[in-house]
């Protein structure tokens, strides 16, 4: 048997979250917010519970000055005059609409479901006891609950879209045992949790027997495979060896990039295609997205091209022109502005707080003519009023009233979400919050431990842990960076009370997920602040005011898109003629919009193109095929032009390869796409200066000339006028890339890889997340080549990538806990193989897992204990996990033997 990586194996995270959920944690849900007059006043805490002696955050060992957050003043037209809380329209809304009692459609277990049993209990053990009205409106549409159309609807954030997507996909899964789903999102970073989500509610579920038998009824017949009846969710998660195929999931989730139009490429290709039943798409406004929309639009297009029905659902909170969407899938159209939390807006400017949903006020405060005559006073009168701060560190209105607004929600034991437009401006943000609010939160011994633990969890990941976070989590305050999952799960446990994010991010993360303002189950209300400098203020207004653009096709922004969508269905033989070519570009979302003359050259330039890459050829029949260059391209997930860049690069690899050290094999793995790298050339010149004699080899196989880059970092400019010109920068600008991820897998923390290359840690970032998927293409694409022995070799050190340790640290980083610099330091110790741990007392680990976080906060003697204590807990998982490890390789040892 083999040991699956990548999809199936566990990650520390994990692991990490495994570790953390056995503690007991204070859940926040379902506390009201107190009227703001109270605690903004005394500025005492709300919850007894709270009311903790506390303690400074420097008896952790830091030393920072405390701040003062500024007192937030009710004014005359502020709450204290209004009603409470419950005066939030949609409570009354709520109150009113029908429950199951009165309904009863809106329980799952109405026979017009038709769900199994245990899937209704499944979902009611996750909290969804009954449907909203919507929810039940939206699958009662034409031909929906029995797959005959596609659907497209939109629900604002928060509203619950995505169960009408599952109850549907899960009713195709259902209906046969070999019927599989596609669920594709925009970001790796929300696969995991639909997962893990997905995973609850099919469990224990069986599927119909072949007799048709409905499940729940049926007694197994006769089994295949030991999960034969169950419904296996995976996820794909863009990295590593991707060895989960269509064949092992009965749903994938996926994001759309790579993963999704590669595995549905593959399936059409080998005719598997046929089981696909369902797919969701969900945040489908990204089909405008300028870099990726086009691939979702891909997908679409091959699944409306099918011979076979596969219901596709699509949803957003955002569709402004669903119409559209609705009519190129052929799908029923379903809205709502249905909020189950309401949310109450507001807008902050020169430290006054206004409402912003009362539209003939605020909203309307920035006409053509206030333009013109520059910002002036709201119209309306401010609900509160922030009050100045004497510290010098507030004397900034805008960041003032981040702080006093976030300190105010953390008192009344909230959570609060940040918002920034930089990176920098996030860490900023983040230390100044953590100075405000730990004297509220920090006394918590229990809290404070949990913070403790995080620390400690951030440092085992292969990044580490970053300086801002080692700052700000004593206080409770975290920003997102590459350790997001421990940091939003950490928020949503209530160990964190504050995320500082950029917009950015804040799309990737999790949050979205849990996080925004205002969740069913864990707010009776939801509040947002959006805090403006006058400067900004007229635009801010426009813009709360200014209708969402209308969403169009991508495919056509790039002369490589279209060449790519050929370029696939010819590899795939989904259409090979010019007239199944032209019926395939009639059922793409451009065809809405764009005038057929110009598609039709856009498609005769681009084969041309593909013809002249020798990507394809035209057959006996008037018709095109694929040359074995161009499958390789498809099969790999590049675009046409990054293949034919990484092809020219591969031969002359395989003319001249340095294998006595790893800097070649690492350039192969640099993925190609534009980083929007900027070479800092005095820093290659000097990590040129310290490569080995291997290193300098490299760099000249590829062409590249220390005397260009001693010249470089003179103060020379990279000429790039002619293709050749562009092609030898691109070759430099990969190596420069290629030194990184050399650092990254030595396992220097992101942020220092960004310091030192000048790059931002953004960049650095995706750098690191890429290459495992990027090397997965390029073995994919050596294969397909014909190259086995070059994938073999690649293939072998890929692995690599995914650990960020050497080599010979990669069997010890299959071990629960032990990544990268744990790995390192097991080694150091003489516990070099998996064996070694598996065969050691757990109480022997403990020296080295104290030794492997070395930077740990210095605590006192009976916090030591329990340290002790919690470290020999691990000790013993990661004992048991290597046991696990050991016994199955000694297993695949006697197999092979
Ligand atoms: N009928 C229901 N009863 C109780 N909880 C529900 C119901 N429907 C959805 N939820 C819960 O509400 C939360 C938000 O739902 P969901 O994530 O589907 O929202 P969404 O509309 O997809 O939001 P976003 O736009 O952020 O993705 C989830 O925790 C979900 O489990």
């Amino acid at each position: 048997m083999e040991l699956r990586q990548g999809i199936l194996h566990q990650t520390t995270i994990q692991t990490a979250k495994q570790h953390q959920g056995t503690y007991s944690t204070t859940p926040l849900a379902g506390n009201k917010r107190p009227s703001p007059g109270l605690d903004t006043h005394s500025g005492v805490p709300t919850h007894a519970s709270q009311k903790v002696a506390f303690q400074r955050a420097s008896s952790l060992g830091r030393n920072v000055s405390t701040l003062v957050a500024s007192t937030i003043e009710v004014t005359e037209s502020g709450p204290r005059n209004s009603p409470e809380v419950s005066e939030y329209s949609q409570r009354k809304v709520v109150s009113a609409t029908p429950t199951a009692g009165t309904d009863r459609a809106l329980s799952l277990s109405h026979p017009r479901y038709a769900l199994p049993k245990s899937l209704v209990e499944n979902l009611r053990s996750l909290g969804i006891n009954e449907i909203y009205p919507w929810q039940k409106h939206c699958l009662m549409g034409p031909g929906l609950l029995n797959g005959a159309k596609n659907l497209v609807y939109t629900a604002p954030t928060g509203g619950g879209k995505s169960l009408v997507a599952d109850v549907l996909m899960l009713k195709r899964v259902l209906e046969r045992r070999d019927a599989k789903a596609l669920l594709i999102l925009p970001y790796v970073a929300l696969v995991q949790e639909k997962v893990r989500w997905l995973r609850k509610v099919v469990q224990g579920i069986t599927r119909i027997a072949p007799d048709g038998v409905l499940p729940g009824k049926e007694e197994t017949l006769w089994r295949r495979r030991a999960d034969e009846d169950t419904i296996r969710v995976v996820g794909f998660f863009g990295g590593g060896k991707i060895r989960a195929t269509w064949a092992d999931f009965d749903i994938g989730v996926c994001t759309f990039e790579k993963e999704a139009n590669t595995l549905m490429n593959t399936a059409i290709d080998d005719c598997s295609i046929a089981n696909l039943r369902a797919v969701v798409l969900d945040e489908l406004h990204m089909i405008d997205d300028d870099h990726r929309g086009y691939l979702l639009e891909l997908c679409a297009t091959k699944l409306l091209s099918l011979e076979h029905k596969v219901q596709i659902v699509g949803m957003s909170a955002t569709l402004p022109n669903i119409e559209v969407l609705a009519q190129w899938l052929g799908a029923h159209r379903y809205q709502t502005a249905y909020r189950p939390i309401p949310i109450k807006e507001h807008l902050v400017y020169d430290s006054k707080i206004y409402e912003a949903s009362s539209k003939g006020g605020v909203l309307t405060a920035a006409t053509p003519l206030n333009r013109q005559t520059g910002p002036r006073e709201l119209m309306v009168p401010p609900i509160r009023v922030i009050t100045n701060s004497s510290h010098k560190e507030l004397q900034d209105p805008v960041l003032n009233a981040v702080v006093s607004l976030a300190s105010e929600t953390v008192r009344s034991g909230y959570g609060v979400l940040i918002f920034c437009s930089s990176r920098a401006g996030c860490e900023f943000d983040a230390r100044i919050v953590s100075r405000a609010v730990h004297d509220a939160h920090g006394g918590d011994p229990v809290i404070l431990e949990k913070r403790t633990d995080l620390m400690g969890d951030l440092r085992s990941l292969p990044s580490g842990l970053d300086p801002a976070l080692d700052d700000t989590i004593p206080s409770g305050a975290g920003l997102t960076t590459e350790e997001r999952d421990l940091i939003a799960d950490a928020y949503d446990k209530g160990i964190l009370k504050v995320i500082v994010a950029t917009c950015s991010l804040a799309a990737g993360i999790n949050l979205p997920m849990r996080g925004r303002a205002g969740r069913k189950g864990k707010d009776e209300v939801g509040e947002t602040y959006l805090c403006c400098r006058k400067n900004d203020l007229e635009d801010v207004i426009e813009l709360m005011n200014a209708e969402l653009p209308q969403l169009s096709s991508g495919l056509m922004t790039d002369k490589q898109r279209i060449r790519r969508a050929l370029l696939e269905i010819i590899a795939v033989r989904l259409a090979t003629s010019r007239d199944s070519m032209d019926d395939y570009l009639l059922k793409t979302l451009l065809s809405l919009t764009a005038e057929s003359d110009v598609i039709r050259e856009h498609v005769e330039s681009s084969l041309s193109d593909l013809i002249e890459m020798e990507f394809i050829q035209e057959d006996e029949q008037s018709g095109f095929k694929v040359t074995q260059l161009g499958k390789a391209v498809v099969a790999s997930a590049l675009e046409p032009e990054d293949g034919a860049f990484v092809h020219r690069e591969m031969q002359r690899a395989l003319r001249a390869f340095v294998m006595d050290g790893e800097m070649h094999l690492l350039y192969t793995f640099t993925p190609v796409q534009d980083f929007s790298t900027t070479v800092n050339w005095k820093v290659f010149r000097n990590e040129m200066e310290t490569l080995d004699d291997s290193g300098l080899r490299v760099m000249s196989f590829l062409g590249l000339k220390p005397t260009i880059i001693n010249k470089m970092a003179q103060g020379s400019t990279m000429k790039e006028s002619t293709p050749g010109e562009r092609e030898i920068s691109r070759i430099y600008t990969r190596f420069y890339l290629a030194l990184q991820l050399r650092d990254l897998c030595n396992e220097v923390p992101i942020h220092l890889v960004a310091q030192k290359y000048d790059m931002p840690r953004g960049s650095v970032q995706t750098l690191a997340q890429t290459c495992q998927g990027f090397a997965a293409g390029m073995v994919k694409f050596c294969e397909h080549m014909d190259w086995g022995m070059m994938a073999a070799a690649l293939d072998h050190v890929s692995d690599r990538l995914k650990a960020g340790a050497r080599a010979d640290l990669l069997a010890l980083a299959q071990i629960t806990f032990i990544k990268s610099r744990t790995a390192r330091v097991f080694y150091d110790n003489g516990f070099k193989t998996v064996a070694a741990v598996a065969n050691a007392d757990p109480s022997e680990l403990v020296p080295v897992l104290i030794q492997a976080q070395p930077m740990k906060i210095r605590l006192k003697k009976q916090d030591e204990q329990k340290y002790e204590e919690k470290l020999f807990a691990k000790a013993e998982i990661i004992s048991n996990s290597a046991n696990r490890l050991w016994q199955i390789q000694m297993q695949q040892d006697i197999e092979e033997g």
